[in-house]
């Protein structure tokens, strides 16, 4: 029987990509930053697909890729950019990386809690320039004890950060989400409300939640007019939970204090975008997963996921149904 084809649209670890070299598949090692043409015509007659939200998995990609597809691995939490429900009607068989990148994530939003509150680029820059005196009265920012902290998705990621978050002296931490979730809520000391109230009453919001239907464009200019003026929004879940135009408007209306992005619409974002110009707007190129260690237990996820589809087995890291 010939090898199944796999194609990896992106950059391995070296240790998984000598994994996946050594399970003797045909291999299709893409350029990284592949052009939707060339992801359409690599995808043709492969087994196994290994992408990254870069690829978006429709209709078309689906067929063009034929009846040999019976994987689909992200390398990536996420899964938005796969049309599941397209999947499931050719059975293809769907897998993510859940929980490789938890800590790292985690780790990267208390990160822009604080550059935020703290102002922490424009003190870079000021020591940078040598342009400072030693007065008390310079970059004055915020401290996180007695600080309310909502989190909107109490999932892995949400969990995590409020587990840190516990050593900074929060107030009792909010969080929203579709239902309540007592058992972790008690682990943490989280209380759960309803998203008005978490808006309302939170002086860091901290978006953790997946995106779909029900949370695309869940951040208007509304809800940021419903927040405190002095409260920041910090997003390392998905660029489209938040309407963009409007959190720019938002802060060019100081209807909210500041924000912090690691992910953002269009991914990259133009360098001439207007949320660079604000000062109290921290914005990083979705890196918020970008550790040695999640990185390498993402991609042997991924294989992980390959492996059992293509040997009939149920995915380790299914998506969810
Ligand atoms: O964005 C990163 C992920 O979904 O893992």
């Amino acid at each position: 029987m010939d090898p199944h084809r796999v194609l990896v649209t992106y950059r391995l670890t070296t240790g998984a990509q000598k994994r996946l070299e050594a399970l003797g598949y045909e291999l299709d090692l893409a350029p990284p930053g592949l052009s939707r043409t060339d992801l359409l015509s690599r995808v043709r007659g492969v087994h196994a697909l290994m992408c990254i939200p870069a690829d978006r998995i429709d209709t078309e990609l689906l067929d063009t890729a034929g009846n040999s597809l019976r994987v689909v691995s992200t390398n990536t939490a996420g899964y938005d950019h796969i049309d599941l429900a397209a999947a499931r009607r050719r059975g293809i068989m769907v897998g993510h990386t859940p929980d490789a990148a938890t800590d790292a994530v985690a780790d990267l939003a208390i990160a822009l809690i604080i550059m935020v509150l703290r102002r922490v680029p424009a003190a870079v820059a000021m020591a940078r320039t040598g342009e400072w005196s030693p007065e008390h009265t310079m970059l004055l920012g915020h401290q996180l004890r007695d600080k309310t902290v909502g989190i909107v998705g109490l999932g892995r990621i949400g969990t995590a950060v409020m587990r840190r978050l516990t050593g900074f002296g929060v107030r009792q931490p909010l969080y929203s989400d579709r239902h309540a979730r007592p058992e972790i809520a008690m682990q943490v000391g989280a209380r759960f409300v309803d998203f008005g109230t978490l808006v309302g009453k939170s002086d860091i919001i901290c978006i953790c939640c997946t995106l779909n239907d029900s949370t695309r464009h869940l951040f208007t200019y509304d809800v940021f007019r419903q927040m405190k003026s002095s409260a920041v929004v910090i997003n390392v879940a998905r660029g489209d939970i938040i309407k963009q135009d409007e959190l720019v408007r938002a802060l060019a209306d100081r209807v909210i204090a500041g924000a912090g992005l690691d992910v953002m619409t269009p991914e990259p974002l133009p360098a001439d975008h207007a949320l660079f110009g604000f000062p109290n707007c921290v914005v990083l190129p979705h890196v918020a997963y970008a550790t040695l260690e999640a990185r390498e237990a993402m991609c042997q996820r991924c294989i992980d996921n390959v492996v059992a589809g293509l040997n009939d087995q149920p995915l380790p890291y299914s998506v969810p149904n």
